[in-house]
């Protein structure tokens, strides 16, 4: 286990940003970290890296309690924060010369340390130029060139993507991803897609609570108490729609008929513990209707995290709870 947090808590005044969270990551996977704004991702991301303590709760890094342990346990670790510490009047390169040291990379070893780390993260045709002359996205790599330094097991990067054009940011992924083959890592985002495109598993936070951790190819379907199924099916409407909706697990059918071709097209909800498939098959062949075409419908992770919160927030509601969004 790499990094392992422990009922980990953080009140700031009244308020609990981050509410008895707990989880961990194993060694070579990268862990999305998924919520909206005001979740408390950049304060989780603070108490991970020992730049804030939690309030309650522990946290490891490579097996050491990063308050307890700080030294060994920062020795593992490279933290790319939401602002990365840049030095914008000093050159990529001397920039890069001094992290090393700060970090304590041997005198003899700096040059060609700068060298395997430029040449990793792009940054070799910019290397003599002032950061204040950089593009975001330089400086984002900028970012990410002293969060490796010192070959950390694990990095945390908070919403490495933010504020970057679509190329900037499909460049920044595609680094992430190749840092993923040598490093354990986790990285906040508000963004869905980034989970889908750059993470193995995903963490959702939502008002300081974790409400979802999952795979990232699961998730979608582990969250859902209904399948989906798209079915093209040869009768008339009335009659079809009444076979399915008899069928044991059918929760809802809606479509539409195409009187020129004699089809109907429908949408099939169903419970998650019923695959009505073949005793769909049966019934409908039984009747005259042949099936034309069945497939089914996955619901994408944005269909799943704005269910997510909605439902959250439809829970306060009736609970009569009106609470304003940070
Ligand atoms: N230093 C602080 N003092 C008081 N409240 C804070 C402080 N830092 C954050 N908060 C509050 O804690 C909650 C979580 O904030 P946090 O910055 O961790 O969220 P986030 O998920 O990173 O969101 P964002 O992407 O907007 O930064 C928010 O309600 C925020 O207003």
């Amino acid at each position: 286990m790499m990094i392992e947090l422990n009922n980990v808590t953080k009140v700031y005044g009244s308020r609990k940003a981050v509410d008895n969270i707990s989880f961990s990551v194993d060694k070579g996977e990268i862990l999305g970290f998924l919520g909206p704004n005001g979740a408390g991702k950049s304060t989780t991301m603070k108490m991970i890296t020992g730049y804030m303590p939690p309030t309650s709760g522990s946290i490891k890094i490579a097996g050491y309690d990063i308050f307890e342990q700080a030294l060994e346990a920062k020795k593992h670790l490279g933290y790319l924060p939401e602002v990365p510490p840049l030095y914008t009047d000093m050159t990529v390169d001397s920039y890069l010369y001094f992290v090393c040291e700060l970090k304590g990379v041997p005198v003899n070893q700096r040059k060609d340390k700068i060298q395997e780390v430029v040449e990793e993260i792009g940054l070799t045709e910019v290397r003599k130029r002032l950061i204040r002359n950089l593009s975001k996205g330089y400086k984002q790599r900028v970012g990410l060139a002293q969060a490796i330094i010192g070959d950390p097991d694990v990095l945390v990067l908070d919403e490495p993507t933010v504020g970057l054009d679509p190329k900037q940011i499909k460049e920044i992924r595609d680094i992430i991803k190749k840092l993923g083959k040598r490093h354990t890592i986790i990285l906040s985002t508000h963004i869905l897609p980034e989970v889908s495109m750059v993470c193995d598993r995903v963490v959702i936070i939502n008002k300081g609570k974790i409400v979802a951790i999952d795979k990232t190819e699961n998730l979608s379907n582990a969250l859902q108490n209904s399948r989906r199924y798209f079915a093209q099916i040869a009768g008339p409407y009335n009659k079809v729609t009444e076979i399915i909706k008899g069928l044991y697990g059918v929760k809802n059918v809606q479509g539409e008929e195409d009187k020129e071709n004699g089809t109907v097209q429908l949408e099939i909800e169903t419970s998650v513990e019923r695959d009505i498939r073949k005793e769909m098959f049966f019934s409908l062949a039984k009747a005259g209707y042949p099936i034309m075409e069945l497939r089914s419908l996955g619901y994408s992770l944005e269909e799943v995290f704005l269910q997510l919160t909605t439902e959250e927030e439809k829970d306060n509601e009736s609970m009569g709870n009106i609470q304003t969004r940070a």
